[in-house]
């Protein structure tokens, strides 16, 4: 058991699914999982483990924003030795050609995060995702016929902010803005685990083009199918 998570020690598999949101943690458990318990109900941030396709997968909601994820992928890793973690989150399109409910891979995240200057002494650090879980993602969603997006995200600390600079962002290459994936991939390298982040574009901050809170909160299937096959490959 750690502070957050009201789990033991061999209830949580060694992948986990991240969503922001742990009523979308529900209803990945629910609609793609075989065989489910729920390990974790503390604080409502529910975590679920079951199979997919044979392979034991867990799915534990992270909450919004680095502190909040932060928590739980340190538990994760440190008190339940988790291996691979693959946030499935959404995210908010900044360039013309992403479009809304388009899937985007996370390569890198760029952040105003003061965690990665407060860990490295003011240097900043490039939070990268594991490369073969970039790689089976990508490839299970070529085979699914998706148009994948492959790039630069933000993690933003803050959903609004005046000064948000999205022209300047977009013309460096940024596909889309969100909350936790710098934190996500930085902990990873800490700790040498394996990270990913697979994002689904929920509204564009450019067209103000938006889905429905139950479309986030659910459905966004495509995104959860990408990160379970990497997951079992
Ligand atoms: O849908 P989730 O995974 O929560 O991700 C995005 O949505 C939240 C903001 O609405 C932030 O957590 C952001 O990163
Ligand atoms: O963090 C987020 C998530 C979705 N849309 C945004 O604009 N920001």
């Amino acid at each position: 058991m750690s502070i957050h998570i009201n789990a033991k020690e061999n209830d949580i598999a060694e992948t986990v699914l991240l969503p922001g949101d742990p009523l979308r943690a529900k209803y990945i458990a629910e609609t793609f999982l075989d065989d489910v318990t729920c390990y974790n109900e503390v604080r409502n941030m529910f975590g679920y483990t079951g199979t997919y396709k044979g392979k034991r997968v867990s799915v534990q909601g992270t909450g919004m924003g680095v502190p909040s994820i932060s928590i739980y992928i340190n538990e994760l890793m440190q008190s339940y030795n988790v291996q691979n973690l693959i946030r499935v989150g959404t995210c908010g399109a900044i360039q013309k050609d992403v479009k809304v409910r388009d899937v985007i891979l996370a390569m890198t995240a760029s952040t105003d995060s003061q965690m990665n200057r407060l860990t490295f002494n003011g240097i900043d650090y490039a939070p990268t995702a594991n490369f073969e879980l970039l790689k089976k993602a990508y490839d299970s969603g070529i085979e699914k016929g998706l148009n994948l997006k492959v790039g630069n995200v933000f993690t933003a600390d803050m959903f609004y902010n005046d000064n948000a600079d999205h022209k300047k962002w977009a013309d460096y290459g940024i596909l889309a803005i969100e909350m936790e994936t710098a934190a996500l991939y930085t902990l990873a390298a800490k700790f040498n685990r394996n990270a990913l982040s697979v994002l689904t574009v929920s509204d564009h901050i450019l067209t103000g083009e938006e889905t429905t809170s139950e479309e986030r909160q659910t459905t966004f299937n495509d995104m959860i199918e990408v990160a379970l096959s990497a997951s079992v490959q």
